[in-house]
């Protein structure tokens, strides 16, 4: 019979480890772990103990090597059940001795003596963490000189964004859910509450997107450039599908593609809760062909993600550079094919949600295409375009707000 709260700590470990050995993201790991896990509440924090774990990754083996002459490989279990046990109560806030009665007995011999003299001597100097999170080295070898302040936003995961169904009912909603809004359409509310809870979920008013994501959609335009106007749009790898709910609810008649059968089964429960539609297509861009052209075009392409770092922080140790080109190489194919399909006049949007130029900047700068720039007066204060007419956001921009995702942005106009 296991002890209380052990469970958890089990399934946390585990996905620690197919984060950090498999390479599987924290919500594909999420799915397999914590199946044996009968309460929601334990699955929840064996997400949110590994989570934290992997946020603060490089600041919890700095504390665990000063407090042992012995070496632990990256891989040992005493290393990794260490991470959760600090994790548990520099991060969560659990007391030293829960933690040590819950998550010890992942251990067993020599390797639970080391853990546990371990953390009793960083109890006993009573350590802290760093004010931002530090990033493995081949993340802020990366970044460049941006890595600084995407790290100082790393540190919470973000607050909750919502993009309304109905733009001009803004100031009722975000008085109605107690939230801010940044722009006519957005209501931001504070982290952790329950979504399906929350009015106005039932009947479709709006759905969860980061403010960064709404903005590729937005940068399309009204269909026709006029409230009531007409025009089609091609949501290209569009499931779960935010952003097709916000061109559908802008008035466009969308057509949303995915390779995904599965994630356009989730966005076509979106799109029954909103009480919006569209036409929808599951195939692999790289082989379909449609039959006509479009007004406006919208490539949301498949990319690693980094940009979402702060609810994931997984990316931070699992992106490779090999990856990375990869993905960009098939953006850049995904993206030539998108930019035959445009009516005359049409636009065409490409989005990333990566912080890796390699997939936004070098994959735009490939497309041979008039460049439509993006103008200061449509993005949300505080955000300008870059000298090219791009949009770049960090996840350390408008901090006082509470940030936003990084995500890439390119737009272009057929002549
Ligand atoms: C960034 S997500 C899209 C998010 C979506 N636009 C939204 O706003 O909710 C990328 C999507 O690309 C899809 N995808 C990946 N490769 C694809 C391909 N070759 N053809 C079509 N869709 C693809 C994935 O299934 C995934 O749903």
């Amino acid at each position: 019979m296991d002890i209380p709260g052990l469970p958890a700590r089990r399934a946390a470990l585990r996905l620690l480890d197919a984060v950090l050995r498999r390479g599987e993201t924290l919500d594909q790991a999420v799915h397999n772990a914590v199946q044996g896990l009968a309460a929601d509440a334990d699955r929840a924090l064996a997400r949110a103990i590994a989570a934290e774990a992997l946020r603060w990754l490089p600041d919890l083996d700095a504390l665990i090597d000063s407090a042992t002459p012995q070496v632990l490989p990256d891989d040992a279990k005493p290393r990794a059940v260490l991470r959760l046990m600090l994790a548990q109560w520099l991060r969560l806030g659990t007391p030293p001795h829960a933690v040590v009665a819950t998550a010890l007995p992942l251990l067993t011999g020599g390797p639970k003596r080391l853990a546990h003299g371990v953390f009793a001597t960083l109890t006993r100097r009573q350590v802290a963490l760093p004010v931002h999170p530090g990033l493995p080295p081949a993340v802020a070898a990366r970044w460049g000189d941006r890595a600084g302040a995407i790290a100082a936003a790393l540190g919470e995961p973000p607050l909750l964004d919502l993009t309304l169904r109905d733009p001009a009912a803004t100031a009722d909603w975000a008085e109605r859910l107690g939230g801010v809004s940044l722009l006519p359409g957005h209501v931001r509310l504070p982290r952790g509450e329950a979504i399906e809870r929350l009015p106005g979920f039932a009947e479709g008013a709006w759905w969860v997107q980061d403010l960064a994501a709404s903005l590729p959609a937005r940068l399309l335009g009204l269909p026709g450039g006029w409230p009531g106007g007409a025009g089609r749009a091609l949501d290209l790898c569009a499931a779960p599908g935010g952003k097709a709910l916000q061109l559908a609810a802008m008035g466009w008649q969308v057509t949303a593609l995915d390779s995904s059968a599965k994630r356009l089964e989730r966005m076509a429960a979106n799109f029954t809760r909103c009480a919006l539609t569209a036409e929808v297509v599951t195939a692999d861009l790289r082989a379909w062909e449609p039959d006509g052209r479009y007004d406006a075009i919208l490539l949301d392409a498949p990319c690693t993600a980094t940009g979402t770092c702060r609810r994931h922080p997984d990316v931070l140790h699992r992106i490779t550079r090999t990856q990375i080109g990869e993905m960009a190489e098939l953006q850049r194919e995904l993206l030539d094919r998108a930019a035959g399909w445009l009516a005359p006049g049409g636009r065409l949007v490409y989005a990333v949600c990566s912080l890796e130029r390699e997939e936004g900047e070098a994959v735009a700068a490939a497309l041979d295409l008039a460049s439509d720039p993006i103008r200061t007066d449509e993005l949300p204060a505080g955000l300008a375009p870059t000298p090219e007419g791009w949009l770049r956001t960090d996840p350390g921009m408008l901090a006082e707000a509470g940030g936003l995702d990084g995500f890439f942005v390119a737009r272009w106009r057929a002549g």
